[in-house]
C-alpha cells in the first residue's frame, strides 16, 4: 500500500499536503514526498522515512504553492532506495510529478516499448516510473501547445488500453491541474472531496476518507473504476469515465488491514466491516465448538482490536487488552525485510501477565500473512502463563502473492501456502486455530455499495481479478525477488542513483 494525495486550493498547500500525510501514514512508511507548484515551477521534497522525519521547517517553507500531490511509500516493485521515493516527475510534455498507489502486472513489457518505441527514458526499477511515462507519452502524442481537460482524459484512456494491474494515481501537470484516476477494477482506492473558502472551492483527492475529514473536506465520492477527475490550477472541476470495460472491484484486504477504520472506502464503513468480522468468527467458534472453553479474548493491537471487541460481545466473554503496543513502532507488516519485521514484534508488543496466567485465551488478528506476528505471540502467551493458547484469523489463509500493491510477493513467504489449516496451527503452535471463511468476509463488506460487483481476493483464492496473471507470471515474481532483495541491498549501501535531478530540495 502507498497513501496518495492531491488538492487544488486558494493558498499554500504545504501544510495540508503534510497533514494528509501523516494521516496516511499507515499506508507507508518507507518513503514521504510533496510536489508543489509555484508560478509554474515545481517544488519537491522527498526522501526515505516517516513523514515528520523527512520534511523539516526549511522544506516546507520552500515547498510553496497552491497545488500539489503527495506520497507515502510502501515499496512493492524496485528496492527501497531514495531513488524511488514518490511522486516521480518528467520533464516532457508541460512537466508532470506522478504520485501511484498500487503495482502494475505489465510493467516489464511497457519498460521495453518506452525505450524501443515511445524513445523514453526510465531511470529506476519502479512501476510507478513506467505509468508515468506512458501518461505523459499519451498526453504528449496529442501534439497540444495547452492541454485541455479532454486531453487529459484522453491521456487517461490511453493508460488504461495499456496499463494492467492495480493503480490510483494523483498527477499534477505543472501550471495546468491535477488529475486523479483509478484502475479500470478500481482495486485500490481513491476518494475526492471539496472545501468552500471565501476565494472559492477548495479541491481535495486522497486514498482514504480520513485524509478528507482531518482537513475539514466533504467527502463528495470515490473515483469510480476507470474514471478520471480532473482540477484545473484556478479550480474548475471535470470528472469523466476514461475507460471502456469497468468493473467495481477493490480490494478486500483493504477493510482486513490496511485502512484505517474510520475510513469509508467505496461506500463502504471499514469500520463496520470489521464489526462484522468479528461477528462472523464468534459465529463460526459456536458452530465448531459449541462447549468451547475460552475463558478471554485478547486482539493483537491495532488492526484487530474492533473483530475481536465485536467477538467477544457475540460470545458474551470477557474483551482485554491483554497485549500493550509501543506506539512508538510502526507497522511491522509493511517493513522491509523479514529480520526487521521479526525484531520489531518483540519490540513492539509486550504482555500483561495477569490476563494469560492459568487462562484459556483467544487471541484475535486481522489476518495471518507471513506467521510472524503470531507464532511470536502465541510464545508470549505461553511464557506469561496462558494454560490455551487458541488463535482466530479475521481473514481466511492468505495463500496467493498479492501483485496489486501490498507486498506479499512471494508464495514460500506466506505461512499458509501449501499448509493445511492443522500444519498451519502446528507450524505456529497454537491449540486451536479458527479463520474465517472468505464468503463470510466477503459478506462482512457487501453491504454498501451497489455498484460493487465482487472484491479482489486473489489473496485468498488465486483468482486474479486483470486476467493476466497466471502461475508462469507467479514464478517469475518468485524467481525476481531474489533479485530485487540484492538490489535492495545495494541501494542501501548507496548505489549511487540519482534523486537530485530536478529542483529537489534537501
Ligand atoms: O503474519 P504476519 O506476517 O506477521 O502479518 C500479519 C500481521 O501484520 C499486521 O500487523 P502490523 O504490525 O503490521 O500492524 P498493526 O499494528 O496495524 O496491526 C497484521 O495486523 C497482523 O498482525
Ligand atoms: N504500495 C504501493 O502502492 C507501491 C507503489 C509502487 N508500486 C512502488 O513500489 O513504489
Ligand atoms: S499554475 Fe496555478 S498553481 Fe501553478 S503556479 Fe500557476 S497559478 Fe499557481
Ligand atoms: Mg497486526
Amino acid at each position: 500500500m502507498c497513501g496518495i494525495a492531491g488538492i487544488v486550493a486558494k493558498s499554500n498547500v504545504n501544510q495540508d499536503l503534510y497533514d494528509a500525510l501523516t494521516v496516511l501514514q499507515h499506508r507507508g512508511q518507507d518513503a514521504a514526498g510533496i510536489v508543489t507548484c509555484q508560478d509554474g515551477r515545481l517544488n519537491q521534497r522527498k526522501g526515505n522515512g516517516l513523514v515528520r522525519d523527512v520534511f523539516h521547517t526549511r522544506h516546507m517553507q520552500r515547498l510553496q504553492g497552491h497545488m500539489g500531490i503527495a506520497h507515502v511509500r510502501y515499496p512493492t516493485a524496485g528496492s527501497s532506495s531514495p531513488a524511488l521515493a514518490q511522486p516521480f516527475y518528467v520533464n516532457s510534455p508541460y512537466g508532470i510529478s506522478l504520485a501511484h498507489n498500487g503495482n502494475l502486472t505489465n510493467s516489464a513489457e511497457l519498460s521495453q516499448e518506452l525505450f524501443q518505441s515511445d524513445l523514453r527514458h526510465l531511470n529506476t526499477e519502479s512501476d510507478s516510473e513506467v505509468l508515468l511515462n506512458i501518461f505523459a507519452h499519451e498526453l504528449q502524442r496529442l501534439g497540444k501547445l495547452v492541454p485541455s481537460a479532454d486531453d487529459i482524459f484522453e491521456a487517461v484512456s490511453g493508460v488504461h488500453k495499456r496499463c494492467r494491474g492495480g493503480y490510483a494515481v494523483v498527477a499534477m501537470i505543472a501550471n495546468y491541474g491535477v488529475v486523479g484516476f483509478r484502475d479500470p477494477n478500481a482495486i485500490r482506492p481513491l476518494v475526492y472531496g471539496k472545501r468552500e473558502t471565501p476565494a472559492g472551492t477548495e479541491y481535495m483527492l486522497a486514498s482514504e476518507s480520513v485524509a478528507l475529514d482531518a482537513l475539514g473536506y466533504t467527502l463528495v465520492g470515490d473515483v469510480a473504476p476507470g474514471e478520471a477527475v480532473y482540477i484545473t490550477h484556478d479550480g474548475e472541476f471535470h470528472i469523466r469515465q476514461c475507460a471502456e470495460k469497468v468493473n467495481w472491484a477493490p480490494c478486500i484486504f483493504e477493510h482486513v488491514y490496511f485502512a484505517r477504520p474510520d475510513s469509508i472506502m467505496d461506500g463502504i464503513s471499514v469500520y463496520k466491516s470489521r464489526l462484522r468480522q468479528g461477528e462472523r468468527l464468534a459465529e463460526k467458534v459456536l458452530r465448531e465448538r459449541p462447549d468451547h472453553d475460552i475463558d478471554v479474548i485478547v486482539p493483537i493491537p491495532d488492526s484487530s482490536r474492533i473483530a475481536a471487541q465485536s467477538m467477544a460481545a457475540v460470545l458474551g466473554v470477557k474483551f482485554r487488552e491483554g497485549l500493550v503496543k509501543n506506539r512508538y513502532i510502526g507497522r511491522t507488516f509493511i517493513m522491509p525485510g523479514q529480520s526487521a519485521r521479526k525484531k520489531s514484534v518483540k519490540q513492539k508488543l509486550n504482555a500483561i501477565g495477569l490476563e494469560f496466567k492459568g487462562k484459556n485465551v483467544m487471541l484475535v488478528d486481522d489476518s495471518i500473512v507471513r506467521g510472524t506476528t503470531c507464532e511470536q505471540i502465541i510464545e508470549m502467551a505461553r511464557d506469561a502463563g496462558a494454560r490455551k493458547v487458541y488463535f482466530a484469523s479475521a481473514a481466511p489463509p492468505v495463500r496467493f502473492p498479492n501483485v496489486y500493491g501490498i507486498d506479499m510477493p512471494s508464495a514460500t513467504e506466506l505461512i499458509a501456502h501449501g499448509r493445511s489449516v492443522e500444519e498451519i496451527r502446528t507450524e505456529i503452535g497454537a491449540d486451536w486455530l479458527l479463520y474465517q471463511d472468505l464468503d463470510d468476509l466477503l459478506d462482512c463488506s457487501a453491504e454498501g455499495n451497489p455498484n460493487i460487483s465482487r472484491f479482489e481476493c486473489a489473496v485468498f483464492n488465486g483468482d486474479y481479478i486483470t486476467g493476466d496473471v497466471d502461475q508462469a507470471y507467479l514464478d517469475q515474481l518468485e524467481a525476481d525477488r531474489n533479485d530485487s532483495n540484492q538490489a535492495a541491498k545495494n541501494a542501501s549501501a548507496g548505489d549511487g542513483a540519482l534523486i537530485g535531478l530536478h529542483n529537489d530540495v534537501s
